[in-house]
Parts: structure tokens; sequence; C-alpha cells
């Protein structure tokens, strides 16, 4: 072997094993991923704060390689167990844990994982936080400014605010008076959003009206996280980025009655400079154009009356005839420290041994991978879990 890692290996209490390992004791685990490959994953403590450390020894070259790791840690757990899935990503499961934090996806060869490699030139592997079950789609919301978007906006969330969750964009224009740092926008600087769309954190972004604005992809991760559904409000060229990407959501055109009242409306608003006004009026013009799109937007609604354009998007989001019913399940699983791995297709069956049989009288589950989706930079979701033969969420 090459040099030692730089981690603290030494602390390491159980077996080093490239199977279904049963690490539950030990700091590190090492993972074959491909026939050159060794993924080494060690929880470790630097400056005092437990963090995950990833090392890749290259077989055919005998060399390790620190990589550069992307997407949001863990929380380490003493004991972990890692199993490969197959040669794109290593699933994590972190022991002493819930259901809502003990899946972690080690993506080490995804489409975003290859994209980085070849735009950085050097090893990236990246998190991604597995989540039980799916969420609903997300809504996005276009149209040329002062139309009411954030209006119509505002109804929904006031009216249904366990349902609908605001992606907070980001932003480098200056705040409105009466508008708050991360409730309204993330306010920012445009070399710091620069550099973190270079990052890969962003699903979307947009010269708008002379601003950068985009949305970030953890806007949209913790709102679906809260068990809620997104609303996205955006301008037509973020509709059609979004559109592109691999987020699936409806997409809503709001069309003023004229342009005459779109006008009125963005003075009567008062927030922008004439010139300001003059600007987002030209924008109007092409956005109107392309709102016409079938192919990108899935429903166009006139926001003449008010009341009347709130009823007919709650009709379309199926809300007129009372509330929806969440579907998020608030069953939660534990997995203890002491637990052992092992796979049949696309599950893995985690059996937590004699004490958690007295805790929650669940012995061992299944973790179904069969309808996973998104990944890295995002979370993969989609995850079932089914105690002895019934499924407990989805
Ligand atoms: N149907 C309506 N009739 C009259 N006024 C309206 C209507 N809908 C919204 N307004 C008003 O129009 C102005 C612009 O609305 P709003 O700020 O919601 O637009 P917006 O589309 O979110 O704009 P922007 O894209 O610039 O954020 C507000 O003063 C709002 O009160
Ligand atoms: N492409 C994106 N467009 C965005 C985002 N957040 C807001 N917007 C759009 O910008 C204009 C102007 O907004 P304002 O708050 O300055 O009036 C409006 O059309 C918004 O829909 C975003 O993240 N990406």
């Amino acid at each position: 072997m090459g040099e030692a890692p730089a981690f603290f290996i030494d602390n390491f209490q159980g077996n080093i094993s490239n199977e279904l390992n049963l690490n539950s004791k030990g700091y590190v685990t090492t993972i074959d991923v491909s026939c050159n490959k060794t993924y080494v994953i060690g929880a470790t403590e630097k400056e005092s704060t437990p963090t995950f450390e990833i090392q890749i020894l290259d077989k055919s070259t005998n060399k390790w390689v620190i990589p550069i790791v992307f997407g949001t840690k863990p929380k380490p757990s003493k004991g972990f167990s890692a199993i490969s899935l197959d040669e794109d990503r290593i699933l994590v499961i972190k022991g002493n844990s819930s259901s809502d934090d003990c899946f972690w996806f080690l993506e080490v060869n995804t489409a975003f994982v290859r994209e980085q490699k070849t735009r950085l030139g050097t090893e990236v592997a990246s998190w991604s936080k597995g989540v039980i079950g799916e969420a609903e789609k997300p809504i996005v919301i276009s149209g040329p400014s002062g139309v009411g978007k954030g209006t119509l906006i505002s109804k929904l969330m006031e009216e249904f605010p366990s349902m609908f969750g605001f992606s907070v964009s980001h932003t480098t224009r200056a705040p409105r008076n009466n508008e708050q740092n991360g409730v309204n926008y993330h306010f920012t600087e445009r070399s710091i959003m620069e550099k973190d769309i270079n990052d890969g954190k962003f699903l979307e972004f947009a010269d708008v009206h002379g601003n950068l604005y985009g949305t970030s992809i953890e806007a949209v991760d913790v709102v679906a996280d809260g068990g809620k559904r997104c609303i996205l409000d955006i301008d037509v060229q973020g509709a059609r980025s979004v559109r592109a990407s691999s987020l699936e959501a409806i997409f809503i055109f709001i069309c003023p009655p004229s342009f005459e009242e779109l006008e009125k409306r963005l003075r009567i608003r008062g927030t922008e400079t004439e010139e300001q006004i003059q600007k987002r009026l030209r924008n109007a013009k092409a956005e109107l154009e392309q709102g016409k799109s079938p192919a990108l937007f899935d429903h166009i609604l006139v926001n003449d009356n008010l009341d009347t354009c709130y009823e007919n998007l709650k009709k379309l989001l199926g809300l007129s005839d009372g509330i929806k019913i969440s579907q998020k399940s608030e069953l939660v699983v534990h997995v203890p420290l002491e637990h052992t791995v092992s796979r049949i297709d696309q599950k893995i069956v985690i059996n937590c041994g004699g004490s958690e049989l007295e805790k929650s009288a669940i012995n061992s589950f299944a973790l179904d991978l069969s309808s996973i989706k998104g990944g890295a930079p995002g979370r993969t979701r989609g995850l079932n879990i089914y105690v002895m033969g019934t499924k407990i969420s989805s």
C-alpha cells in the first residue's frame, strides 16, 4: 500500500472489510467500488469536531488520493456501515441514528461527480442525504414583474401554511424596505453567488433586470425536508432552466389582463425607480411572448381580478374542495450502533439485533432503493422502508 491515510486510521477498532460491513464499533471502513479503487471512509475529529473523511487508494498506481468532496457531510456517529451499491455510489448507514438522518450516499461516479471531475481535473466525491419517500412536485410560478406572482403565492401560503413552503432565492439586488434577508431572499454579493454557482450549488440562475437571481438546490430541498410542497417564484429564463433540469415540477405562467394594467401595478407598488420600471416593462414584452409556449408552461392564468385568479390557481392545484392530506409519514425507524447489513437486489436488509427489539419491536427492516431519485448535488429521495414484509413508509 502507498502512504498511510492522513486521518486517524489508528483509531480503528473493528474489522476493515469491503463486504457489507459491520464496522459498528469502528471509525473507518473500506469499500472496493471498482476493480482498481478502494474508498476509505473514516469518522475522525478535526479541531475537536467530528467529521467524515474520504480517501481513495488507486490500486493501479498504489497511490492515495484525497478527493474534493461536495455536498453537506453527515454528522458522524462512531458506528456506521457502508456498502457499495454499484460503480456510482456507496450507501453509508449511520448507527445510533433514526431514519431521518441515517442513510447517506457517497457518490463516486454519478453524472454530477463526473462533471466535477472533468471541471476540476481531480478525484471528486459527493455526499447526498437519503430521504424516505417522495416530495410532491414543486410548483414554478413565472410571469412578468408586477403581474402579481408574489401576491398570489402569499395568499396560498397564508391559507395553507402547513402545505406549501417558499423557495427562498438568492439575489444580488438590494433589499426593499419591507424585505427580510433569509425570508424574501438571501441577499448576497455577485462574486459569492458566482462562486456558489460554479461549485454546482444552484438549480438555476439568471440575470434578471440587471441583477443576478438564482434558486439554490438547498432552497428547494429544505422545503421538501420539512414535508412541504415547494413554490418557486422565478422569471421565464429560470423556468426554462428548471424545465431542463432533473427537477420535475408544475409550471404556471401568470399573465396580466393588459400591458397597461401591468404598468399601473408596477407604478402603484412603488418599489422601483422610473428607470427600473422602464427596464422591467421592456423585459415584460419578451416574457409575455415566451409565456405562451406550451412546451414550457403547463398552465396559464390571467390575473385580472385577484380573487378569481387565486381561485383558479387553487383549482388547478386540486385545492378548491378542501384540504389535501399531507402524505408525509411520521414513522421513524432507529438504527442502533450495532447492526448488520446485507443486500438482496435493490433491498438493503438492516438487522438491528436484540436491543432494538426491546426498544421498538423492530428487529430488522429492508431499505428499498428501487425508486430512488435525485442525488448530488441535492438529496436522494424515494427511499422506502419495509418492516417484516410490511411497508411502513413511502
Ligand atoms: N389582480 C390584481 N389586481 C390589482 N392589483 C394587483 C393584482 N394582483 C397583484 N396586484 C398588485 O400589483 C402589484 C405587484 O404585485 P406583486 O408584487 O405580487 O407582483 P410580482 O409578479 O410578484 O412582481 P415581481 O416579479 O416584480 O416580484 C402589487 O402592488 C399587488 O398588490
Ligand atoms: N431566474 C430566477 N428569477 C427569479 C428568482 N427569484 C426571483 N426571480 C424573478 O426575478 C424577478 C424580479 O424579482 P423582484 O423581487 O426583484 O421584483 C421576478 O420576475 C422574479 O420572479 C430566481 O431565483 N431565479
